[in-house]
């Protein structure tokens, strides 16, 4: 089911086209990533999908609901961290937590229970009674968050949520994160890639405004990998290995990484996009040099990334 309609999005800030053509859908219960280097337009398109700033030509739907011209409706279903997370330095997280439910509608009883069970969720509890400007970078995001997931909207965005957090707070986050989702669509955007894969279901990658690729991380790695790139794992010298690979007609290119227990990693291009494991495993056998690992290599998504949006 169609919770997101994303159509012939563009965006001019003057002369500078920020978002330009995009048009995209999300479908209900999956985490989507939003990948793209600095500047892509990334929070351009979360505003716009959010109702906070106006497009300059296109429509997004949110539930059916056009966010524009039904801005209340369409709103109700989302909950929004914005890039700069819109917490109040001098109120504590209770009190800010009870604001933002007002902003939305919730009021009473529900207010509470709510409160309650979104401080639950990110971790909120201890510092409740804590001023804002006095949490750390990782607290505030969670506050962001729990604002965000208050009154528990369909769809939850969140705009580089883990940016200037640390490795703890990052994994905390992704947690987090997941258990979102298991209820809720999540959108997140990012410009680190791993992060995308650790977390999304889904990848929609943006670059200079278009959308260049938008599909599953492993159908994206299946498409886009060409055959004959195999690598091998041996607990041998780079020289021995070298002057064996070196020797095979078949053997393109190899590159050689020594990982720090001593296991030579080695990634080999085959001639004519061959498959040629069968050849490399007889030629260690022969030369007594037990193979840990022998596998296809498919392009990973760092290379198809970097060749996508570099183009
Ligand atoms: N208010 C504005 N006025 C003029 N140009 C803007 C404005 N906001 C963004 N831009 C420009 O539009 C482009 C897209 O910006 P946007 O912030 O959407 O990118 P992004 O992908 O979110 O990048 P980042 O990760 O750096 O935030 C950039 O070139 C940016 O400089």
């Amino acid at each position: 089911m169609k919770v997101i309609e994303v159509k012939h999005l563009t965006k001019r800030y003057g002369k500078h086209l920020a978002v330009d053509d995009l048009s995209f859908t999300v479908e209900k219960g999956q985490i989507y990533g939003f990948l793209g280097p600095n500047g892509a337009g990334k929070s351009t398109t979360m505003n716009i999908m959010t109702g906070y700033l106006g497009a300059t030509k296109g429509e997004v739907l949110i539930d059916g609901h056009d966010i524009l011209k039904e801005p209340e409706q369409a709103k109700k279903c989302i909950g929004y961290l914005p890039e700069q997370p819109p917490v109040y330095p001098d109120m504590t997280v209770e009190e800010y937590l009870k604001f933002a439910a007002g902003l939305k509608q919730i009021s009473g009883e529900e207010r509470e229970i709510q409160i309650e069970k979104v401080m639950g969720l990110t971790k909120l509890g201890e510092v409740r009674n804590r001023l804002i400007a006095n949490l750390s970078k990782g607290y505030k995001q969670r506050v962001g968050l729990a604002q965000a997931v208050l009154g528990f909207p369909e769809i939850i965005i969140l705009d580089e949520p883990t940016v200037g957090l640390d490795p703890k707070q990052i994994i905390e986050i992704r947690e987090l994160i997941r258990r979102l989702a298991k209820e809720h669509t999540v959108i997140l955007s990012s410009h680190i890639l791993a992060e995308i894969r650790e977390v999304c279901d889904y990848i929609l990658i943006i670059a200079k405004g278009k959308l260049v690729a938008s599909d599953t991380p492993e159908n994206l790695e299946n498409a886009m990998s060409g055959a004959g790139h195999v690598e091998i794992e041996v607990r041998r010298g780079k020289e021995e290995v070298a002057a064996l690979l070196n020797h095979m007609a078949s053997v393109k290119k190899a590159e050689y990484t020594l990982e720090e227990d001593g296991t030579l990693r080695v990634q080999i291009e085959a001639r004519d996009g061959k498959d040629i494991r069968e050849e490399i495993f007889q030629a260690f056998a022969d030369h007594r040099m037990p193979l840990q690992t022998l596998k296809l290599n498919k392009s990973t998504l760092e290379e198809i990334f970097l060749e996508l949006t570099q183009k």
